[in-house]
């Protein structure tokens, strides 16, 4: 079907959206470790892993800037923390399995939106 035309309206609902699914991640429970920017100074080989750093301030300041087109652009920021927290840590720790469970809250909060 042919895409339909994005409207001045529906990129505000989109960034209404994208502010209402943020402020539940950071509102989570398992939030902790992805509410600011790992501190690679204090977490050896972090840096050298993990490319491209991703954490729920950096995706905030990012929201505030107008830097997020649209609800699939910022979805895509969001998965780069989970992604990310999954390639560092094993599944079976702390901040493993708190990536896991904050995934599975995100996805089914921001489907809930379609
Ligand atoms: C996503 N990720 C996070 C860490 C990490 O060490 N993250 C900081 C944990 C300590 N931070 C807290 O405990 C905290 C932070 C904010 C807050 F409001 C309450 C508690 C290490 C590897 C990794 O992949």
């Amino acid at each position: 079907c042919a895409k339909k035309a994005k409207t001045p309206k529906d990129s505000n609902n989109d960034l209404a959206a994208c502010r209402m699914l943020l402020s539940e991640l950071e509102a989570h429970q398992d939030a902790w470790p992805f509410l600011s920017p790992v501190r690679h100074k204090s977490v050896p080989g972090y840096r050298k892993v993990i490319k491209k750093p991703m954490d729920f301030s950096t995706i905030k300041e990012k929201l505030t800037n107008n830097l997020y087109l649209n609800l699939e652009t910022f979805i895509i920021d969001v998965n780069l923390v989970f992604d990310n927290c999954q390639k560092f840590n094993e599944d079976d720790s702390e901040i493993g399995r708190a990536g896991h469970r904050m995934r599975r809250f995100f996805d089914k909060r921001w489907t809930e939106l379609l």
